[in-house]
């Protein structure tokens, strides 16, 4: 193999979305360098994704834009099933204060978000994007680095990664390169889109709504104070825009009403069958398509930059063992697959069939949905916890291993912040009470901070939370996702011997930008 030196590079994302654009940040904080390419000069203009839950305002609080992302989003109030006649029957109420430590639910406008994303790149020396650039070949992936070819306005090029990072959509040259196709989980409709300024009178609350309505289902909700997004199944002699909008304003309103967007869709449920081959990774919707029904198609994606940036920052510059990237596939493939079978599931509702069943199960999921406590645990269910594995040691009991440790502001050092700020972007631990000498002595050895949840001056939610799992302490990943736990009454975590190879490095770590305080270090000494 004839490795042009001076085009080696260690990892090359494919496509400046979202998704792509948050991987590179992500890495770019664990001091990783990436080259982004990307076919548009500029941020896509147009509207997309409207909507994330509170986890992925966590990351990107992770990727440093989580205040960038507070002052150009807006807390929704959450999801409601409407009938025909637009009644409710169903509600599920997002809180404003999530157990990430942000709304519940937010409405964006993607643009901006992207805009933001691409003025925290342009600040990082780690990352460089190059626009206006046509990915022509990833691979074949053998040994050693993987060939990238390009090409742009002067001619040809290429580059060698130690990883590639195929977030390049829907139609991926990165997946046909590693000979992935689609698993099919059936759903396929037209749709149109419609994106809306308004100053008028737009009848609507603080969430989406869902019609439920098999003639016509449809989709509606308020992104920001003028910009309204409608969803409408397509049919046969479909009505103009104005006459599908026309229940949602008053009779013969005639004021400002401007088409930022009209365009179709076919939503589509889908998984790729790999999403990985050697060190070259499919992520967002290169690895799955989500119909839009519970706004997690955006979700998933960014999910996927969190779980990978980690482990590959932890291989790359650690010397991490690489079984490490085997856990992407299985953690994510199977945890996407439910978010899409969760909106199709949801489409279903919506749209699924005319007949007298089909209206009997229409008012049984109305009932099912006033059941006390209900809503709420169908709202938390949209993210579930990761199904088990080498970073996911669950035992008997599930419990709080593969769930995510809720983050509420703490107060250290006289400083008030918020958790992830304070245990840094490596592993933790953290103990109900003080950490006894098995537990100090293992995250010594690890070089992580292991805290006792007293000494953090939070608000008692992270004590309830260890209570409510019957926890003594935990053992949080770089994705602040529970990997293990010391039981209650118990001494050491339930599976040690299974983990601590892997979490074993041959390089000292190169400094994060969260690396937990030196004071927090030392308190495991
Ligand atoms: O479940 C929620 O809180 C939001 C759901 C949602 C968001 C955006 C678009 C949708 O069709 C559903």
């Amino acid at each position: 193999m004839n490795v042009d030196e001076a085009a080696r590079v260690p990892v090359v994302i494919v496509g400046a979305g979202p998704v792509g654009v948050t991987a590179a940040l992500l890495l770019a904080r664990r001091g990783i360098r990436s080259v982004v390419l990307e076919r548009h000069r500029d941020v896509y203009p147009l509207p997309r994704a409207v909507a994330c839950d509170d986890e992925i305002h966590r990351i990107l609080q992770a990727a440093g834009v989580g205040e960038e992302f507070t002052a150009i989003s807006r807390p929704a109030g959450g999801l409601r099933l409407l009938d025909a006649r637009h009644r409710v029957m169903a509600e599920f109420r997002r809180s404003r204060r999530g157990r990430h430590g942000y709304p519940q639910s937010s409405m964006f406008d993607q643009p901006e978000l992207e805009r933001v994303l691409r003025d925290a790149l342009a600040k990082r020396p780690e990352c460089e994007l190059r626009g206006g650039v046509e990915v022509t070949g990833v691979g074949p992936d053998t040994a050693g680095p993987v060939r990238v070819t390009y090409r742009d306005d002067t001619g040809e090029h290429e580059l060698w990664a130690e990883a590639v990072l195929g977030c390049d959509g829907a139609n991926s040259l990165t997946r046909d390169a590693i000979g992935g196709v689609w698993e099919d989980l059936h759903f396929e409709e037209r749709w149109t889109v419609i994106d809306a300024e308004t100053t008028g009178p737009v009848r609507c609350w603080e969430g989406v709504d869902q019609v439920c309505d098999p003639k016509q289902p449809a989709t509606f909700m308020r992104v920001n104070d003028t910009r309204y997004r409608w969803e409408f199944r397509q049919r046969e002699g479909q009505e103009t825009v104005r006459e599908l909008v026309a229940p949602w304003l008053p009779p013969s309103y005639d004021g400002d009403f401007d088409v930022v967007r009209e365009t179709q869709y076919t939503f589509r449920a889908r998984v790729a069958d790999r999403w990985r081959s050697g060190r070259v990774f499919l992520l967002g919707d290169a690895a799955h398509l989500t119909p839009p029904f519970v706004g997690q198609g955006l979700c998933s994606g960014l999910r996927d930059a969190h779980n990978l940036t980690w482990k590959l920052a932890r291989v790359l510059q650690q010397g991490g063992d690489e079984r490490l990237l085997d856990t992407y596939e299985s953690e994510r493939r199977p945890h996407a697959r439910h978010v899409v079978r969760l909106a199709v599931a949801m489409g279903w509702a919506m749209t699924g069939g005319q007949d007298g069943a089909a209206a009997i199960r229409r008012r049984a999921l109305a009932a099912a949905c006033r059941i006390p406590g209900l809503t709420e645990r169908a709202g938390r269910d949209l993210s579930p916890p990761l199904t088990a594995g080498p970073l996911v040691r669950r035992g008997v009991r599930r419990g709080l291993v593969g769930t995510h440790c809720p983050q509420p502001w703490v107060s250290v050092g006289g400083r008030r912040t918020r958790l992830d700020e304070v245990l840094g972007d490596s592993f933790a631990v953290l103990t109900a009470t003080g950490p006894g000498p098995s537990l100090t002595a293992l995250a010594h050895g690890l070089g992580i901070p292991a805290l006792p949840v007293t000494d953090l001056g939070d608000d008692g939610t992270l004590a309830a939370w260890l209570r409510s799992g019957r926890a003594d302490a935990v053992l949080l990943r770089p994705d602040r996702i529970v990997m293990d736990v010391v039981p209650s009454g118990g001494r050491d975590f339930t599976s040690t011997a299974a983990w601590s190879p892997l979490l074993h490095t041959t390089r000292s770590p190169v400094p994060s930008e969260r690396t937990a305080p030196k004071s927090l270090l030392r308190s495991t000494t």
